[in-house]
């Protein structure tokens, strides 16, 4: 894992977005199309609107979500909608959506056919990945239902995955898929999440400790 610390956050979402532009850039120079994974929840906004605004052939990009909460886009909760409204918008609004949800009561009732559209773009390109102060990354979670399957080497790419700590069900990328990807790269804020991650490393353990399970060959982003 590389560490990396910038002396303020605006400082660190614009490098991350430069990055991940000049990635996907150097990859769409080598095959016809590249894919870009990236979170939900309150860090990455900003890296989104850098991102949406970088000049480069969108419409040959596929981006997705890492995971889902399962609520429609029109819940302040929908990662979806983040991603309608903050990357998929500006130059980069030709990207190709690969959606995580579709309307039904459970993830179940959808997996097979979200499950069949992402299996055809892997691996992925680049990953962005954030992670909480209780060190799930992606929907991972400890004490998840189905996190022993997540964290598998023969996972599948999608799972549905219940926390006691999640408000709602989640739909997952399994951490055989994040480790495919070509690039890896995590975003982290504030003193709490550090300490997380120190804590994921003294541990070693990604059952206690999700993020643990995509931390080799990724590089960690972090201002606080
Ligand atoms: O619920 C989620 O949480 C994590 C971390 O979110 P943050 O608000 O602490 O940045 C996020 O990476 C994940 O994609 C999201 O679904």
């Amino acid at each position: 894992m590389d560490f990396v610390e910038y002396p303020d956050r605006e400082m660190m979402m614009m490098k991350i977005a430069d990055q991940i532009g000049s990635e996907l850039a150097t990859m769409l120079r080598q095959q016809d199309r590249v894919s870009l994974a990236v979170p939900g929840g309150t860090t990455p906004g900003p890296i989104f609107d850098d991102l949406s605004a970088a000049e480069m052939e969108w419409d040959r990009v596929d981006v997705l979500l890492t995971d889902e909460r399962w609520v429609p886009e029109s819940s302040e909760r929908s990662n979806t909608r983040l991603l309608k409204e903050r990357l998929l918008t500006g130059k980069a609004a030709s990207a190709r959506l690969i959606p995580l949800y579709a309307d039904a009561p459970r993830p179940e009732d959808k997996l097979a056919g979200l499950s069949a559209t992402v299996e055809s773009i892997l691996p992925l390109s680049v990953v962005l990945l954030g992670m909480g102060a209780d060190m799930h990354t992606a929907s991972l979670f400890p004490g998840a239902d189905l996190l022993a399957e997540g964290l598998s080497p023969k996972a599948p790419a999608l799972l549905p995955m219940r926390a006691p700590t999640a408000p709602e069900p989640r739909i997952t990328l399994s951490a055989r898929v994040l480790n495919s990807a070509l690039s890896k790269h995590i975003v982290i804020t504030g003193a709490e999440k550090r300490a997380a991650l120190e804590e994921a490393r003294r541990l070693k353990d990604p059952m206690q400790a999700p993020v643990y399970a995509i931390l080799s060959d990724a590089t960690v982003h972090w201002a606080e």
